[in-house]
């Protein structure tokens, strides 16, 4: 597979923290990350439940604020983003992969990719969102008519669509079998190859770890180890 382009930063975070207050109690989620994420780098971020992981893609998908310490995207800093200005850059920068797929039961994939095309800047047509992820025969398919990889890889055409400068994937293959998640996985990394659409994923599944240009870490809240793989597999090696 290519190289990460590292050229250029599209994530910097530093110092981040995140308390979570819940009547009395306070819950440290991030503890001081800092990090920079490459353009074009595929990132997968391991870590115990409870360890920070969708916190930290939360807060960089502008879903959410840390409590303290600073998030840049590219020149922009988003902690001194408006509400308006974090609404924008999520519209237009960044696409979200969740472990459900969140898809419209009555539309088709087409149309449920459609309802993001209608409404982006400089998107790519549906059918080639849909292409891009391998259901360019299952077009007019309606989720209840997809298996459950088909259905997420819907969301993922649908969340590439508008050309989004990050993708952002949350557990994208926690509801899925092995083979299901491989097809899951190998849409990602065409994606990431293709469009060089610099992707972050959490996950719980060690096993995937080898698909991605680095693996990042987190315990406790924290960065415990950030490596970059010298020699990557293909979705179709791993299993799980
Ligand atoms: N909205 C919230 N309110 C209160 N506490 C929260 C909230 N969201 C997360 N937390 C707590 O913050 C900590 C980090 O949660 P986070 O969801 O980021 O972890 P995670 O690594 O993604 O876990 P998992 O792998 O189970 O999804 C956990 O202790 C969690 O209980």
């Amino acid at each position: 597979m290519d190289e990460a382009q590292t050229t250029g930063t599209v994530f910097r975070v530093s110092g981040l923290t995140r308390v979570y207050r819940t009547g009395a109690v306070e819950v440290q989620a991030l503890r001081g990350v800092d990090l920079a994420l490459a353009e074009g780098e595929l990132v997968v971020l391991l870590g115990a439940s409870g360890s920070g992981k969708s916190t930290l893609l939360n807060i960089l998908g502008g879903l959410d604020r840390p409590s303290g310490g600073r998030v840049f995207f590219r020149q922009t800093e988003l902690t001194r983003a408006s509400d308006r200005a974090l609404t924008a850059f999520r519209r237009d920068h960044v696409g979200f992969v969740f472990q459900f797929y969140n898809l419209v039961p009555s539309l088709t994939a087409r149309e449920n990719v459609a309802l993001v095309t209608e409404i982006a800047r400089h998107p790519m047509r549906p059918e080639e969102a849909l292409e891009r992820v391998g259901l360019g025969a299952r077009m007019d398919h309606f989720p209840a008519e997809l298996s459950g990889g088909e259905q997420q890889r819907v969301a993922i055409a649908r969340a590439i669509a508008k050309r989004p400068d990050v993708l952002l994937c949350d557990e994208p293959t926690g509801a899925l079998d092995s083979a299901t998640g491989v097809q899951v996985l190998e849409a990602l990394t065409a994606v990431n190859a293709d469009l060089g659409t610099a992707t972050v994923m959490v996950t719980h599944n060690a096993a995937i770890r080898q698909i991605a240009h680095r693996v990042v870490r987190m315990g406790d809240g924290q960065i415990k180890a950030d490596e970059r793989n010298e020699t990557r597999l293909e979705p179709r090696e791993v299993s799980w």
